[in-house]
């Protein structure tokens, strides 16, 4: 495949060694806001900054390339992008974590949530690591996981950098150097306390579950997310 990557940071640079490890070409290195004949590429894959993400994906989605976007902190323009592809019967994935763990890790907070969600001794509270580059706060991955125990549970939103709150999920963000990404959900009570917890340990996991939905996505037209590409029910 010819891939486009849009971003060319510390993401862009580990989905390259992937991609050309699985017999990929890049034929596109974008790093600021110029003008590209994206039509070169079969595929692009967008990890970007939150600024430009919506503009990357607009462009691919306008000249018909599938795009990936892993980009976080642009999702009040999410719907845009959504209807935008509808129109244009183009193919888009945003997933705010591409790692096969973490996606495993959504399903499991889902299911907790469920499980915790009449039991009013437990308060709910989550927190994100993360090196000190990182622009947006909470973290992408934070917020699908807030998402995920909203819809199974009486929790109505998300608070960032509380350590309580009676009817939101309290978020804590810290920036630490060199972190990749460690995100922990804990129910806590008088008497004990059940922690779900990811650790990511590199970028690997990242770019390669994005190379594995780009590959995915070829030939195919619609809105999709991680879940479909890796088939978790
Ligand atoms: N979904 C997931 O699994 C993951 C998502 N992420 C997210 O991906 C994004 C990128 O992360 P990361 O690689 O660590 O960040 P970096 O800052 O290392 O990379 C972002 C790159 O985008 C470049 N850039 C700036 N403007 C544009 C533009 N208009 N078009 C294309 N590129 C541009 C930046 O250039 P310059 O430095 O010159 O501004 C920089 O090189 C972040 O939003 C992060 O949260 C990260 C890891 C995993
Ligand atoms: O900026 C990062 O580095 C990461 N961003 C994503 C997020 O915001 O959740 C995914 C991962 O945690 C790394």
């Amino acid at each position: 495949m010819k891939i486009a990557l849009l971003g060319y940071g510390r993401m862009g640079k580990e989905i390259e060694k992937i991609a050309i490890s699985r017999g990929h070409e890049i034929v596109i290195k974008k790093d600021v806001d110029t003008e590209i004949d994206i039509t070169l590429a079969d595929v692009a894959i967008d990890f970007s900054i939150p600024n430009s993400a919506f503009n990357n994906i607009s462009n691919c989605i306008e000249n018909k390339v599938p795009v990936i976007s892993g980009t976080t902190g642009w999702l009040d323009k999410y719907n845009d992008a959504v209807k935008l592809c509808e129109e244009k019967k183009g193919a888009f994935i945003y997933a705010s974590n591409f790692s096969l763990g973490v996606n495993i890790f959504f399903e499991l907070n889902k299911q907790l949530a469920k499980m915790m969600s009449n039991l009013e001794d437990y308060n709910i509270s989550m927190e994100e690591i993360h090196h000190t580059k990182k622009l947006d706060a909470p973290s992408g991955t934070a917020i699908t996981l807030a998402e995920g125990i909203i819809e199974n549970s009486t929790k109505k939103d998300w608070e960032l950098d509380k350590t309580t709150s009676e009817e939101n999920i309290p978020i804590v963000a810290k920036r630490i150097p060199e972190v990749p990404g460690t995100h922990t959900v804990w129910y806590n009570s008088e008497v004990d306390s059940i922690e779900i917890k990811h650790t990511a340990h590199s970028r690997q996991g990242f770019a390669l579950g994005a190379v594995v939905a780009a590959e995915w996505i070829l030939g195919k037209t619609g809105v999709f997310s991680m879940k479909d590409v890796l088939n978790i029910s």
